[in-house]
């Protein structure tokens, strides 16, 4: 089985390449990369005008399952990310039960190969059932397959016990993911602290609440040597933050998420729960940092924070409803929006903070279009504008504030070890 992507602009982050090429798959493995290839394949796709990048990696979503297929499955979440463009992703350990020990990662893998378009890389628990109470067994997860661990939801409050789990995370050679919200300090809390929680009336979230987790969580990887990653930075403390562990020296790495740079919580238009995540949007102060941080490479990576939630979660108020919105279906459009058409990335970053950078984080030989690496292939047209459609998605929630909104940059094809799996 071959195919041959012929005259696309290939972008590639970890040759460099940025430049017309056509790329030939020979039994799921890139087999050439070159200028006019003239080479018969048993499947042609006509690339002209198109960007053809490694699969995107997703560090951060939520699958749901075990527990919660009402608001997404393992297959539907899998069908998402093709749609996407993302070709591996790495599910966050927060189901009922969650992902905590060596006997459940080993049921996620046995999962993906029955139910995934999509390589799935588990992220294992760092508590028992993210209690909070007792480490989880992070070597047998590791063991198992487990990529890293996080506590993906809340953070460990246990300075004690979540440096133990670092040490455990150090000695079995995967990184910590970190969710910094200090739980004291939250409350009640479901916006950001500003003047838009004092017009709807709603308790809010102090940008104090991450900061204090955050530096807190850099100060551990220090300690400790584990290779750190802050997950959804939402703040302009936490990049500066991320920014001096950089110029330290020290393994620490972060995320932002499409929202987090797209909207400010002023763009939040009425009391609707699907302007409603966590950590929630925040001032147009920190959108700018964060997108300054992209910039300059503090922040390295863009994951989604998929988390799908059912229409009633949702119909509920800001105040009752669950946090969290889906990303899969939006994230490429959306950066490429916001960073690409601004002129703040060029393509060739954009596709590096989305498979390139995220590979490193993990340690695995992905998100390269390298001869010799398995065929996880996007392919994107960014010509035209178009509005996203959240009855088209394919994940199960359509928790989604960007319904109706006009962007550029459409998922054309996915390509997983040399199968197309979806195609617009
Ligand atoms: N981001 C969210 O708002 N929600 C996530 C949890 C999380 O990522 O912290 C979820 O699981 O729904
Ligand atoms: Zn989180
Ligand atoms: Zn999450």
């Amino acid at each position: 089985m071959s195919v041959l992507i012929k005259n696309g602009h290939v972008l590639d982050p970890s040759t460099g390449t940025d430049g017309i090429r056509d790329i030939y798959v020979k039994d799921g493995v890139i087999a050439a990369v070159g200028e006019k290839l003239d080479l018969a394949a048993d499947e042609v796709i006509e690339a002209q005008g198109l960007y053809v990048m490694p699969g995107f990696i997703d560090l951060h979503v939520h699958l749901r399952e075990p527990g919660f297929e009402y608001k997404e499955t393992i297959k539907t979440g899998s069908e998402a990310a093709a749609r996407g463009g993302f070709t591996t992703i790495c599910p966050m350990p927060n189901t009922r039960p969650a992902i905590d020990s060596r006997e459940m990662v080993e049921w996620l893998k046995e999962k993906e190969k029955k139910d995934s378009l999509v390589h799935i890389l588990p992220i294992g628990a760092v508590t028992r059932g993210q209690a909070g109470e007792e480490l989880a067994d992070i070597g047998g997860m590791a063991e198992a397959g487990a990529a890293a661990i996080s506590e993906d939801g809340k953070s460990v409050m246990s300075t004690s016990l979540y440096r133990e789990g670092m040490l455990k995370a150090k000695a079995a050679g995967i990184p910590v993911f970190a969710h910094c919200e200090d739980k004291d300090l939250v409350g009640n809390g479901v916006i950001n602290k500003g003047k838009k929680a004092e017009e709807l009336q709603l308790p809010g979230i102090s940008n104090a609440v991450e900061d204090i987790i955050a530096i807190r969580d850099i100060l551990l990887a220090k300690e400790t040597g584990v290779r750190l990653h802050l997950c959804h930075c939402s703040t302009k403390d936490s990049v500066d933050f991320l920014a001096w562990a950089k110029k330290e020296g020290l393994p620490v790495t972060g995320e932002a998420c499409p929202h987090h740079f797209t909207l400010a919580d002023e763009d939040i238009p009425c009391d609707d729960s699907n302007y409603k995540m966590n950590p929630p949007l925040r001032s147009k102060e920190d959108v700018e940092a964060l997108k300054e941080g992209l910039k300059n490479g503090i922040l390295d990576v863009i994951a989604t924070d998929h988390a799908p939630h059912s229409k009633k979660d949702k119909e509920k108020s800001f105040l009752q409803a669950p946090f969290g919105i889906v990303g899969l279906e939006t994230a490429f459009a959306l950066s490429y929006t916001e960073l690409v058409e601004t002129g703040i990335l060029s393509p060739l970053e954009l596709a590096a903070k989305l498979s390139c950078n995220p590979a490193g984080i993990l340690g695995i030989e992905k998100g390269s279009l390298k001869e010799g690496r398995a065929a996880d292939i996007v392919i994107a047209d960014t010509r035209e504008w178009y509005r996203i459609d959240k009855e088209a998605f394919a994940s199960l929630g359509k928790n989604t504030p960007f319904h109706g909104r006009e962007v550029k940059g459409k998922i054309k094809y996915t390509l997983v070890n040399g199968q197309v799996v979806f195609q617009d």
